[in-house]
């Protein structure tokens, strides 16, 4: 696990062993530590040197331990790395780190206990402790401000955001960056400052950094972790930890670091986002029926690329290939979407710190299809029409190399039909991006039912290198997050007929922890874009049967509600009203407009419809287990492979919030018994509502004895699967 050599004489490499990313587990810390203490006491080493192996420095603390996993106390794994970097940081001869890889959380405060801190030029650091609902706890939150100040300190450990090595020496957080080896360049940096003294470079002795408006600063940025943490609690604890680093001496501030540890580690949050983070790996785990899976299925090299269409979809992906290094044919029509692109291309650019020929040289703009012939693979985002879409596809089959992989953005379309239009159905599949595709980390890969594991492996792997979490689902309209998202939207609008109002319901939503709630959303996104496939699906518009009551569809309820704010020309934030009233077309800030509660009041009326008081508990569960409910068809017909893919799509993809796991994994927590018991009554109040009637699989599990969600998976492969 760590053994230490000498090399060049007198420097002893000590190497931290623990496959595939080198996890500091309680055994694996007390290792190093041991390898650490005999270093030192070797009277022939002067100098350590502590690096990582597989090409990675240590992606920090063992998650398993912490989630208790494994069958170590979780309190056992942080005790032990907080005693090896007190160790490291007291050892009596100069530590260097040396980084390649990733140094994060209990990784990077490891490095924060050696004296000097070398990184390779592709290294990455950070603290991403709160995206686990935990702290740094082993030094981490009062040594980094000392380090690199209190700004820079708390914006890090509150948002976990990693950076470059790049970053990380401007920021003062390593001493020297390389692009040659790690290794090599530690060594000879160590000889160098072997006789150099220590007291300085520990960083428990040096006093924090004062500047003149350190208390408004505190002050500013505990008020803005309040603000965005929208009810989780480790952002605020780890804002209190890092204050506490310019109010109290070092040994204190460790005391309190521990103590909001021991508070959010046992927390229901902290459970929630480890499950996340496990789920997140879950998922890249992908099976088709016929026994092809990410292991036996090698994902086919994408070298160069092409994009149809640049409008707000086309333009992200376009964006995010670029960002990997994928060479990109972009095909669109429109030379506006063309500036809009470059534009975006030089932004991404200057964040990234690269020149922006270094990104503009990577794309070349086509009106010719035959530009695209040699693209390995072809990403489709043109405008949401099924006819549009078929003959495009039968085109390309025609244009491209027989081999090139033909991939269509469509975010609920069938993919079946596009594949049935070409000539090779097996190298069709969806990728469905979420917007902006640059920022949004989901990849919804929609496997079609002649979709070959090449073609699935490829999108999923294309996916992760564009830094996104690739799930597979199977074709069903809207597969899984939109196929989820019309008895959640459908339920607000319910409620808004039985009396309560967009900001009611959607403040319900956001004391959950949603970015947004269902209207806000919904205004954002634009009230055409449902509309349009209403209209397509004959639920609204021209297409609904003559003798149809405005109110009921096929049998069940119905609410008019959007498609009568579409036909008062109100499409959300592009006209600047919607739901809500905006500044103007394209107005950002929402305020409640009196015209609609009239319009609300009127429709009522019209209907007859006598307007209730409606409670939070009422809104959440309507809205949130509609959902789930819908989520556990999805697990029953077997379009998702459990219910990590489904949390994992509501979290990264819908802003469920991750600190509550997502939809399934909050009815578990719930209780299966009860969301039962509450779908049930509700069934029973909206008899026409079907999506309120309990799903077979939700039942079954209850029967069961309601199952733990971790066990879900596995109960789930003796149903019907179409992955
Ligand atoms: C208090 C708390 C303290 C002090 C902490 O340190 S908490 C941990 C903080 N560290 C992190 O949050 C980093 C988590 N890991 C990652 O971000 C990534 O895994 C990575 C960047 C380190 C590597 O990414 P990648 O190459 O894409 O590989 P995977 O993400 O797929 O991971 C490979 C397998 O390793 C397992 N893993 C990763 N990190 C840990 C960890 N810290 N502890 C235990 N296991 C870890 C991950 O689950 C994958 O496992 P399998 O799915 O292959 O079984």
């Amino acid at each position: 696990m760590a053994q230490y050599s000498r090399v060049r004489g007198s420097v002893a490499l000590l190497r931290l062993t623990n496959p595939p990313v080198n996890a500091l587990s309680a055994a694996v810390s007390r290792d190093l530590e041991r390898a650490v203490r005999s270093a030192c006491a070797d009277s022939a080493v002067r100098v350590l040197v502590l690096r990582g192996h597989g090409g990675t420095f240590c992606g920090g603390a063992d998650i398993r331990e912490l989630a208790g996993l494994v069958d170590v106390p979780f309190r056992v794994g942080v005790s032990s790395l907080v005693a090896l970097v007190d160790a490291v940081e007291a050892a009596e001869k100069p530590v260097v780190a040396a980084i390649e890889g990733v140094a994060l959380g209990g990784g990077l405060e490891l490095a924060l206990g050696c004296h000097f801190r070398i990184a390779h030029g592709q290294a990455r650091l950070g603290l991403p402790e709160v995206t686990l609902g935990l702290l740094p706890a082993a030094g981490g939150t009062q040594r980094l401000p000392r380090l690199v100040g209190f700004p820079a300190a708390l914006e890090l450990v509150a948002t976990g955001r990693d950076v470059s090595a790049e970053e990380a020496l401007a920021l003062g957080l390593v001493d020297h960056v390389t692009d040659g080896d790690v290794e090599e360049a530690a060594v000879e940096f160590a000889r160098r400052v072997a006789d150099e003294p220590l007291a300085s470079r520990r960083l428990s002795t040096r006093p924090p950094p004062r500047p003149a408006d350190l208390d408004t600063l505190l002050q500013v940025a505990l008020e803005r972790a309040q603000r965005r943490a929208r009810g989780a609690l480790a952002p605020v604890a780890c804002v209190q930890a890092v204050r506490a680093a310019a109010t109290l001496p070092f040994t204190q501030g460790l005391q309190l670091e521990q103590e909001l540890m021991a508070a959010l580690l046992p927390s229901n949050q902290a459970r929630a986002m480890q499950y996340c983070f496990f789920a997140q790996r879950i998922v890249g785990k992908w099976s088709l029926p016929g026994g092809a899976n990410w292991r036996n299925s090698p994902a086919r090299a994408v070298s160069r690329a092409a994009v149809i269409g640049l409008g707000t979809m086309g333009r992200g992906i376009a964006v995010s290939l670029v960002r990997a290094g994928i060479p990109v044919v972009a095909m669109e029509t429109d030379e506006k979407q063309l500036r809009v692109v470059t534009a975006m291309l030089e932004r991404e650019a200057a964040k990234q710190r690269r020149s922006p020929d270094s990104y503009l040289q990577l794309v070349q703009f086509t009106l010719e299809r035959r530009d695209l012939g040699d693209a390995d693979l072809v990403v489709e985002a043109v405008f949401e029409d099924l006819a549009l879409k078929k003959r495009l596809f039968a085109e390309l089959s025609s244009s491209c190399r027989p081999d090139t992989l033909l991939c269509s953005n469509t975010s609920a379309l069938d993919v079946d039909a596009l594949a049935a239009a070409t000539r090779r159905p097996e190298l069709v599949v969806g990728m469905h991006f979420f917007a902006p595709a640059h920022v949004m980390k989901l990849l919804e890969v929609v496997c079609g039912a002649r979709s070959s594991p090449v073609a699935v492996a490829t999108a999923m792997q294309l996916g992760k290198r564009l830094g996104k979490v690739s799930v597979a689902v199977a074709n069903c309209p809207g597969f899984a997050g939109n196929r989820m998202l019309k008895p959640y939207v459908e339920q607000a609008s319910f409620l808004l007929e039985e009396g309560a109002t967009p900001q009611q319901v959607d403040a319900v939503l956001e004391d959950f922890g949603f970015a947004m709630g269902v209207f806000r959303m919904s205004d954002l996104s634009g009230l055409d874009v449902g509309w349009r496939v209403r209209e397509e699906a004959g639920l609204a518009g021209p297409t609904v049967p003559p003798g149809e009551s405005a109110r009921r569809r096929h049998g069940c309820r119905y609410s008019p509600l959007a498609d009568l704010l579409c036909e008062h020309g109100r499409l959300g934030q592009k006209t600047g009203r919607g739901w809500y009233l905006y500044e103007g077309p394209g107005g950002r800030a929402a305020t409640p407009d009196p015209w609609l509660h009239d319009f609300l009041d009127q429709y009522r009326r019209r209907h007859g419809l006598r307007p209730r008081r409606i409670d939070q508990q009422e809104v959440l569960e309507r809205c949130l287990y509609a959902l789930a409910n819908e989520g556990f068809r999805i697990l029953e017909e077997g379009v998702a492979a459990g219910p990590e893919d489904i949390d994992t799509i509501y979290v990264l993809g819908y802003g469920w919030p991750a600190h509550r796991g997502g939809p399934m994994y909050h009815v578990a927590a719930v209780g299966l018994p009860a969301v039962l018991s509450r779908l049930e009554h509700f069934r029973r109040l909206h008899p026409d509502v079907p999506q309120l009637r309990p799903s077979a699989l939700l039942r079954h599990l209850v029967a069961e004895g309601s199952p733990p969600i971790s066990r879900w998976r596995e109960l789930l492969k003796g149903l019907r699967s179409q992955l």
